[in-house]
């Protein structure tokens, strides 16, 4: 039936590099060569530019601000404050926690750096200039800055503009700081437990405040057309239809009229999710003056004033029997919000996906109770590489393990092991709440620890330890592991909304008719390789090369409505998208090839890039031939065309997991630790690009020792910030990055159409605990039970020194 010589079958599905390929990544040939097109590549003719009058002070009173000097310098178009956009009633917007967000202070300063006035200028320099001529009369206020003083009966009133509100988004507010109060579990069981257990070990473990700092910072380009009516927003949304959505909510713009484009983008890590008030102020900007205006804020800006992650402070308390059965998990979390409750979760959690703190272990009996409250701190709390304050859940459960075992004297690797879910029980039911889609721990565990040799570690730290004792060397080995359980996909619209919109995902496919295509997506790539892993997908589903396959995101005008690319929900949401999708277009050409080859659908059967004829291959047409047929009278009376639309909404999550170990040799008397190896086994189901994400797992590494050893959001007590320039903000380069040791096992999720799990996110998930485990390792059997993150040179050798270590 073909002209050309048949290709072999082998030829065939190497030459789609679908599901499973090492495919190189597409969007590299334009990336490295500087071809990429961020949002600062955005120059329209007339473009204005924005900056912003920021607060110097924590907690102040606007007394006044004056405007004059700054618009007199020449090239100043206009000076917005929030007296300017009251009338339009958008000096607050709605956060995405239910809560609202001064877009320029109104009265008052909650934060240093926070957004106080949006000077529009004709260039960005002269926009600068300007911003230091705004004079603003402040009258200081005391600053709050200390979480655990938040809900004092003296703590300073920050938020005035809801001080009666005492009915919050997530129910009573019990204090004029207090946001919530959300709990899970069940608390009376988890405190018998706890007073029944043999053991109990306890401890308060803080994850610091630290900022996901992408290479490239927000921005935005707005441009109001005023003859056609229509808004474009170019900008760096991880979420653009939600974005358009909300735009088209707060502005009263038709939502048709609205179009949000997210080009390419520099990075993303969670703080390209929630909405900026940069954004709207470029956009009134623009509806104000007629021509666009962009606005692209610096480094110190974003380090200081965009979403920053963790800040919990959790307690945690677990029971178990003398001999390491785990028979309760009780935690209380006081988390630290900032000013205004701008955390990116799903809306009914405002504490996102923290109740999956059971970790990997069958626990019979939890309790998690979480107090929000607000300080003179900026707003966020977004994922940060983890999604929804999984990373924070990680940590307190991987600490909690080791710190009882080191209260039962039993090896730490044991204790899991011990405590492991196992394989049979899949599907699990957690208790807060989850079912677990699938697992396979103990497998993972073992191959992790042969890979380690972690005996031997275990032997050569004893001989370590004799020797540090005998005066022979000053350092001390440390060995860390972590095993985690993340939880990706969100999520079912029946539990997972934002703002009222389901979490569902979705995929347009047509097919040209050469037999060509192309996918558009309602997710967007910040770096993953979306482009490479999708075309993928849809090789293996239709028979169509991957190389013949284009795919477009982030364009609200041409993508079809998704909730966008954070919480590693890409691959378990729009990747199924894609697959379903990808299988109705295979249903029509099933149709197409069974009319012309003269038999009933049933007789066919799908061969890598063709439906045959059962039992007679021969008798066969590719989807090449289909496509084309399609596009003519196919089958009398059908329509022609071939696309495919689906709209996604997951039964359920999807839960990665993995072992994780990590080999340290912490030197006493400088503090420094040497990482000298980190090994990481990776289960994210089954696996689209081995190579994409091997380098998703290093990116998330380095992450990982980025927060584990050194980064650190501070305040002071004057509400000054800390580490808001990369002066003093830790951001890893390869010299201070180790080699990586990647891994892996497969455990498909039964519900994807695929099997596959998210991974992005898993890295930091189980990386953070397995450096931090490393370093508490090491001095375990000085008596070392928990210190602080981040373990920087200065607080090792702290740790050294108070535990009588150093010289
Ligand atoms: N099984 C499997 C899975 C997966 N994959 C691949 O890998 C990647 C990833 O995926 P995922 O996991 O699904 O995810 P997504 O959704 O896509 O994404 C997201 C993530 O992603 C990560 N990674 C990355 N990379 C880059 N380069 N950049 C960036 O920015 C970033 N970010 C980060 C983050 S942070 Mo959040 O937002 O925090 O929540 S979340 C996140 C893609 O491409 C895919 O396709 C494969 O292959 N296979
Ligand atoms: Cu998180």
């Amino acid at each position: 039936m073909n002209d050309q010589a048949p290709l072999s079958r082998e030829d065939r599905v190497k030459n789609l590099k679908g599901i499973g390929s090492e495919r190189k990544r597409v969007e590299d040939a334009r990336f490295t060569q500087g071809k990429g097109n961020y949002v600062d590549d955005i120059n329209l003719p007339g473009m204005l530019f924005g900056d912003f009058v920021r607060s110097p002070y924590g907690h102040a009173r606007i007394k006044s601000i004056d405007k004059e000097a700054a618009l007199a310098v020449p090239g100043v178009v206009a000076v917005l404050t929030a007296e300017d956009l009251k009338p339009l009633n958008l000096h607050y917007m709605p956060t995405l926690a239910g809560d609202v967000q001064a877009v320029l202070a109104d009265e008052k300063v909650l934060f240093q750096s926070q957004e106080v006035a949006f000077v529009i200028a004709e260039d960005r320099y002269i926009a600068a200039d300007a911003v230091e001529l705004v004079e603003v009369d402040y009258e200081e206020l005391p600053a709050l800055t200390d979480a655990f003083k938040a809900l004092d009966e003296d703590a300073p009133l920050l938020r005035e503009d809801i001080k009666d509100k005492m009915e919050g988004a997530h129910g009573p507010r019990k204090h004029h700081n207090h946001i919530f109060l959300w709990e899970e579990g069940d608390k009376d069981g988890t405190e018998k437990a706890l007073s029944d257990a043999e053991v109990v070990a306890e401890e308060l473990i803080t994850y610091q405040r630290v900022h996901p700092c992408p290479l490239e910072t927000c921005g935005c380009v707005a441009s109001m057309d005023k003859i056609n009516g229509k808004l474009t927003l170019w900008g760096t949304f991880q979420a653009p239809h939600a974005v358009r959505t909300v735009a088209s909510l707060i502005t009263n713009i038709a939502e048709h009229n609205i179009r949000v484009v997210s080009p390419d983008i520099g990075g993303g890590f969670g703080n390209k999710v929630g909405v900026y008030p940069g954004y709207i102020c470029a956009a009134v900007a623009s509806i104000v003056t007629g021509v666009p205006v962009k606005w692209v804020e610096d480094r110190m800006e974003n380090l200081t004033a965009t979403a920053f992650a963790r800040d919990y402070h959790m307690t945690g308390k677990i029971a178990a029997t003398k001999d390491g059965k785990i028979t309760g998990l009780w935690c209380h979390v006081l988390a630290d919000h900032g000013a205004f409750d701008a955390c990116a979760d799903p809306t009914k959690f405002p504490a996102g996906f923290f109740h999956i703190v059971t970790g990997s272990y069958d626990i019979p009996v939890a309790y998690v109770g979480v107090d929000g409250v607000y300080t003179n701190k900026a707003p966020g709390g977004v994922a940060y590489r983890c999604s929804f304050r999984v990373t924070e859940a990680a940590y307190l459960i991987e600490r909690m393990i080791e710190i009882l075992a080191l209260k039962l004297d039993m090896d730490p690797v044991e204790l899991r092991m011990k405590n492991f879910i196992r394989k049979e029980q899949f599907p699990y039911q957690s208790a807060l709440g989850w079912e677990y889609d699938s697992g396979d721990y103990h497998t993972a565990m073992e191959k992790g620890m042969a890979a380690v040799e972690y005996d031997a570690l275990r032997k050569e730290q004893a001989e370590n330890r004799a020797a540090f004792d005998r005066g022979e060397t000053r350092t001390l080995m440390g060995v860390g592991t972590a095993f985690f359980t993340e939880i990706v996909g969100a999520g079912p619209v029946k539990n997972c909304d934002i703002l009222g919109l389901g979490m569902f995902d979705s995929c347009e496919i047509r097919i040209h008719p050469t037999g060509s295509a192309i996918a558009r997506l309602g997710t967007i790539s910040q770096g993953q390789g979306h482009a490479t892993t999708f075309a993928q997908i849809l090789a293996t589903e239709i028979g169509i090369p991957a190389e013949d396959i284009t795919l477009e995101e982030g364009d609200t005008d041409t993508a079809p409505y998704g909730l966008g690319t954070y919480g590693s929900r890409s691959t378990p949401v729009a990747g199924a998208a894609t697959a379903m999708a990808g299988r109705k277009i295979r249903a029509k050409a099933q149709m197409i090839a069974a009319y012309l080859l003269e038999v009933h659908e049933g007789d066919l059967e799908w061969d890598v890039d063709r439906f045959q004829i059962k039992g007679n291959p021969e008798a066969h047409k590719t989807m090449k031939e289909l496509a084309f047929a399609s596009y003519n009278q196919a089958i009398p009376g059908l329509e022609p065309g071939l696309e495919a639309v689906s709209y996604y909404d997951p039964p359920n999550m999807t839960y990665p997991f993995g072992a994780y170990f990590c080999v340290v040799d912490v030197d006493v008397d400088t503090g420094v630790v040497d990482i000298r190896r980190f090994y990481a086994l990776d289960d994210c189901g089954t696996r689209i690009n081995p190579m994409i994400i091997e380098g998703q797992v290093h990116g998330g590494l380095t992450e990982a020792l980025a927060i584990a050893m050194g980064q650190h959001i501070t305040y002071d007590e004057g509400g000054n910030v800390h580490g808001g320039s990369l002066m003093d903000f830790f951001l890893p380069t390869a010299v201070e990055t180790p080699v990586w040791e990647t891994d892996y096992t497969t455990t498909p999720s039964p519900h994807h159409p695929i099997g596959a799990k998210g991974v992005g996110e898993s890295p930091n998930v189980g990386g953070v605990p397995a450096f931090s485990n490393a370093v508490h390792d090491a001095f375990a059997h000085k008596g070392l039970t928990h210190t602080q993150m981040p373990h920087d040179h200065w607080r090792v050798w702290q740790t050294a020194q108070k535990l009588g270590l150093t010289d």
